[in-house]
């Protein structure tokens, strides 16, 4: 069995993984973090491996170190996590499925420590935008930290009087801090969607509600993402979610009409739609896409996370 005396980082992956039954999941962050809940929601029973990083996460599924990935791709209060949209892209795993989280922050201090002693507090930057108006409320200045179990960890070993975190109960329990308040989120409608990612896609199905996750990208020009669009429009499938990222790679494009001058960026278009691969109806949107995307790539067919929060 290996041991791991922190969490994985990219430049330190070990090359092999001894053969172990419970299935390996790696999640960035350290443990409390929401992502290691998500990966133990997803896979009752996994052995979650913590990451420093996400790029860490992607890599210890491809370089067979863990079975799969679980990782935040947005949140009901602040949006999408672009990085991750990115690292999709980059790396060639598949989404195998989703989970979705409900996210109840807490305000984490050391023992003996009051609301009024607190300066500052920290945690993960999409934490503190969730905790905006309670934190203005207090007075708190904000610092970020790569997790919300990270920010705990630190303000515990450093025995700081002046710092709180923002993170779980699980964090507060793990890391022997006292829970001055509950619920600080600003909205308690607080759902994270995570993605389950494998080395190898699942067969899509057709006996419950599945979902498909897109990427493309278009020709400029007036109209085409509406034609793009209606693909689906036309076949009643419904979409849940668009995208849009920069292309990197070549982010500006003179237009064609060169007396205009004008530069164009490039886009990718991330979309989910409500059908399997397995539909015909599905399969002929994506071919009618075909047609006219520069660039199409099915990221994955999977079961939608219908669970109650
Ligand atoms: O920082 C964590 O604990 C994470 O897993 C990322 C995150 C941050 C804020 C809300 C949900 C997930």
């Amino acid at each position: 069995m290996l041991c791991y005396s922190g969490p994985l980082s990219s430049t330190q992956l070990p090359n092999s993984v001894s053969a172990g039954s419970r299935l390996r999941v790696a999640y960035q962050g350290v443990r409390g973090a929401y992502s290691e809940a998500a990966a133990e929601k997803a896979y009752p029973n996994c052995e979650a491996v913590p990451c420093d990083q996400f790029d860490a996460a992607f890599e210890a599924v491809e370089k067979w170190i863990v079975d799969r990935a679980v990782l935040p791709i947005e949140n009901s209060l602040g949006g999408s996590i672009h990085r991750n949209y990115d690292l999709l892209l980059r790396h060639s795993l598949h989404i195998v499925g989703e989970v979705k989280l409900a996210v109840r922050h807490c305000l984490l201090a050391n023992h003996g420590v009051r609301v009024e002693d607190l300066q500052r507090v920290l945690s993960h930057p999409q934490a503190l935008a969730q905790c905006e108006n309670t934190l203005t409320k207090l007075g708190l200045s904000r610092e970020a930290t790569d997790d919300t179990a990270l920010a705990a960890k630190y303000v515990a070993f450093n025995k700081l009087k002046d710092t709180g975190a923002v993170a779980s109960s699980s964090a507060a329990k793990i890391y022997g801090l006292n829970i001055l308040a509950e619920d600080v989120q600003d909205d308690c409608d607080n759902v994270t969607r995570f993605l389950m990612l494998a080395r190898e896609p699942i067969i899509p199905g057709v006996e419950k509600p599945f979902k498909t996750s897109i990427v493309f990208s278009l020709e400029e020009g007036p109209g085409v993402l509406f034609k793009a669009l209606a693909v689906f429009a036309l076949r009643q499938i419904n979409l849940t979610k668009i995208e849009s990222r920069p292309l990197r790679n070549q982010p500006l494009r003179a237009s064609d009409d060169s007396n205009n001058g004008s530069k164009y960026f490039d886009y990718l278009f991330y979309v989910d739609f409500e059908a399997s691969m397995a539909e015909e109806r599905a399969q002929n949107a994506l071919r009618h896409l075909k047609e006219f995307a520069t660039f199409l790539r099915v990221l994955g067919s999977y079961p939608v996370d219908t669970t109650m929060l």
